[in-house]
């Protein structure tokens, strides 16, 4: 099986595909955040194995994406403990053998890279990768699979982070939509003003780079949040919550098969 390693800002996700079924088969997340991961590698994925009856010589090849570079040797000494595999690691010199390009291969996030070797590879179309994680991003593609660019919003749970770190009064609350857009109270008025701009704010974007790109782009999401804002689900042709992963697979396909 192989073992996609998605590294982002909020959270670790490892995923596993199996070759023969040629479905992504198990998932889990662990936090990114340093020391916890250490310490969460440690117990949590042998039990997680453990669990599924799995052992880690059922892992073949590793991939790793990361747009944080502080874990990197952690994922990696981990993956070479653990399953006695060196991670095949996503990086500029990845890019050349692609079928996507990109003009900054230097500074755009490998995750995004993976959104759109996956959404290109599948629709061979323009597209717009929307990606809910930490941050929000639009990733836009033309139809000879170059990316033309990327924007970045913060993502909903980052929105509501930092009002309830720069204020006194304002809590932290759920991602849930509220029936009404008006505030009844504090948490109301937060739920209200982030998941319903947010919904604005994705669809206001995606007319923007339609306005500024006048052409036929399908419209794919993905990220942990990608189904929260329920009354978007018309702007995507597909939410794909293994977009990154299966873009991670091809990359690390591409540049390790002999
Ligand atoms: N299935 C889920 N349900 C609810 N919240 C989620 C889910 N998956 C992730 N999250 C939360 O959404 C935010 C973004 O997650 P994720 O897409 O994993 O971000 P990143 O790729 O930046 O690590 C985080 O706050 C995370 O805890
Ligand atoms: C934009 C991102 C922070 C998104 O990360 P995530 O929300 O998945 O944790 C990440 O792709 C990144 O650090 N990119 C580098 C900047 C760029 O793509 O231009
Ligand atoms: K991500």
């Amino acid at each position: 099986m192989f073992l996609a390693i998605d590294a982002g800002n909020s959270n670790v996700v490892f995923a596993l595909f199996d070759e023969k079924s040629g479905k992504w088969t198990n998932h889990f997340r662990l936090e990114t955040k340093t020391p916890k991961l250490i310490s969460q590698l440690g117990k949590k994925v042998p039990v997680y194995f453990l669990e599924h009856t799995l052992t880690p010589k059922d892992i073949t090849a590793i991939g790793l994406s990361s747009v944080v570079p502080e874990v990197n040797s952690i994922l990696i000494d981990f993956c070479q403990s653990y399953f006695g595999l060196l991670p095949y690691v996503i990086s500029p010199k990845s890019y050349p053998k692609l079928s996507v390009k990109t003009q900054r291969p230097d500074e755009i996030g490998t995750d995004l890279l993976c959104n759109v070797m996956a959404a290109w590879t599948k629709y061979k179309a323009p597209v717009i990768v929307v990606d809910f994680g930490t941050a929000l991003t639009f990733t836009v593609v033309d139809g000879e699979g170059q990316v033309l660019g990327v924007n970045i919003v913060p993502g909903l749970r980052t929105a509501i982070k930092a009002l309830f770190m720069n204020t006194s009064k304002l809590p932290d609350v759920d991602l849930r939509l509220p029936d009404s857009a008006i505030g009844k109270d504090t948490i109301h008025a937060i739920q209200a003003g982030v998941l319903y701009g947010y919904t604005g704010l994705v669809k206001g974007m995606l007319q923007t780079i339609r306005e500024e790109v006048n052409q036929d782009f399908k419209v794919v999401a993905t990220g942990g949040l990608s189904a929260i804002l329920t009354s978007l689900q018309q702007d995507f042709d597909e939410i794909d919550p293994n977009l990154t992963l299966e873009g991670l697979r091809l990359i690390t396909k591409i540049n390790t098969d002999q």
